[in-house]
C-alpha cells in the first residue's frame, strides 16, 4: 500500500526519479514512491488544447491515483512546449460537432471537473505557459497555483470566443478571487499576465523559472505532511461542496443547455471566426 501522497499537476520530465507508472502519450503520469507526489504532465503539442481523448485521459488518471492514495499532485505542461500550460478546451470539438461526440465531450468535461476539484489529496499546478478558457479552469480545480512569468497569460477567456463560461466555470474563479472580481472578469474575457493574475489572488506565487515553480509547488505539498489526510479532505469538502454540489444536482440540465446553445449558428458563427484568427 502506497503512502498518502499529495498532487501536483505539472509540465517537466526531470523532476521525478522514482516512477510507479509511466503512460506515454498525451499525458505522462508518475508517483514518486518516496514521497508519494504525483506528477502528471499534460503532453499534447502544440498547445496542450483538451480533446475528448485528453479529457478521458486526465479524469482517469485523477480516478487512479485517488485509489491509490497519493500524498499529493502537481499538473504542469509538458517543458518542450516551451510557452504554453494549457491552450483550454480543443475549439474544433465545439465547431460543427458531431451531437454524439459533443455530448460525450460535455459529460466528460463535467466528470472531469468534478474530479479533479473534489480530490482528496491537495494538489498544485504549475502553469509553465499561457493557460486559457479550459486550462485556467483546470489550474484553478488545483488547491494552489504557482505560475511562470512574467510573460504568459491566464484567464476565462470564453466571452471572447462569442461562448458563455457555464456557471461552474464561473464559481470556481469566483471562489478564489471574490464574485466581484471574477464576474468583472469573465464579463470582459479578461487574460491576466503573470504579475496581475498573482496581484488579484488568481495564482498564489510567481516563479521566474519552471524548476523554481515546481519547487514552490512541492513546498506547498510538504505542508501538509503533518495534517491527518481525513482532516484534509473534509475541510476541503466543505469548502468546495456547495459549488460542486450545484452541477451534480443540474448535471442533465446544464448539458442540455451547453448542447444546444453550442451548435446555434450564431455561437457557430463566432467559433469558426475565431478558429480562423487563430490559424496561422
Ligand atoms: C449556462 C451555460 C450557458 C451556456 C454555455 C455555452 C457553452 C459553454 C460550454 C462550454 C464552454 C466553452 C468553453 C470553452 C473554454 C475554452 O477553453 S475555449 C478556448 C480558450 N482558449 C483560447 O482562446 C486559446 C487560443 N489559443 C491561443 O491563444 C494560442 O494558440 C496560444 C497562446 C495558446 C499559443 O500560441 P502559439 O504558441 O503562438 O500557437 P498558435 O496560436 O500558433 O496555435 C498553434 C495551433 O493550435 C491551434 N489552437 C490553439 N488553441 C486552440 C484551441 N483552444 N483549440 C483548437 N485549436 C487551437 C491553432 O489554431 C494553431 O493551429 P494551426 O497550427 O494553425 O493549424
Amino acid at each position: 500500500m502506497l503512502k498518502r501522497y499529495n498532487i501536483i499537476l505539472y509540465s517537466t520530465n526531470k523532476i521525478v526519479n522514482s516512477c510507479r507508472y509511466v503512460s506515454q502519450s498525451m499525458l505522462k503520469s508518475t508517483v514518486n514512491e518516496k514521497t508519494g507526489i504525483a506528477t502528471v504532465i499534460i503532453n499534447k503539442p502544440p498547445v496542450n488544447c483538451i480533446s475528448l481523448e485528453l479529457l478521458n485521459k486526465i479524469n482517469t488518471e485523477i480516478n487512479k491515483l485517488q485509489k491509490d492514495n497519493i500524498r499529493g499532485m502537481i499538473l504542469t505542461s509538458v517543458r518542450s512546449l516551451q510557452k504554453v500550460f494549457c491552450g483550454g478546451l480543443d475549439i474544433k470539438e465545439f465547431y460543427n460537432p458531431n451531437p454524439d461526440r459533443l455530448a460525450k465531450y460535455l459529460t466528460n468535461l463535467q466528470d472531469t471537473w468534478l474530479s479533479l476539484y473534489m480530490t482528496s489529496f491537495p494538489t498544485v499546478s504549475v502553469i509553465n505557459g499561457h493557460s486559457l478558457g479550459g486550462g485556467c479552469l483546470i489550474a484553478m480545480c488545483c488547491d494552489y497555483r504557482v505560475m511562470v512569468g512574467p510573460d504568459y497569460t491566464i484567464g476565462l477567456n470564453e466571452t471572447k470566443l462569442g461562448v458563455v463560461p457555464p456557471k461552474w466555470f464561473q464559481d470556481t474563479m469566483a471562489a478564489i478571487i471574490g464574485h466581484r472580481k471574477a464576474e468583472v472578469s469573465v464579463i470582459a474575457g479578461k487574460t491576466y499576465t503573470t504579475d496581475e493574475a498573482l496581484q488579484i489572488g488568481l495564482v498564489d506565487e510567481s516563479s521566474p523559472d519552471i524548476d523554481n515553480a515546481y519547487k514552490k509547488g512541492i513546498q506547498f505539498l510538504n505542508s501538509f505532511e503533518k495534517i491527518s489526510p481525513w482532516a484534509f479532505k473534509m475541510t476541503k469538502n466543505i469548502s468546495r461542496q456547495p459549488i460542486s454540489q450545484w452541477l451534480i444536482d443540474n448535471k442533465q440540465k446544464d448539458l442540455e443547455f451547453v448542447f444546444n446553445y453550442m451548435q446555434t449558428p450564431s455561437v457557430q458563427k463566432h467559433l469558426g471566426l475565431y478558429l480562423q484568427s487563430l490559424k496561422k
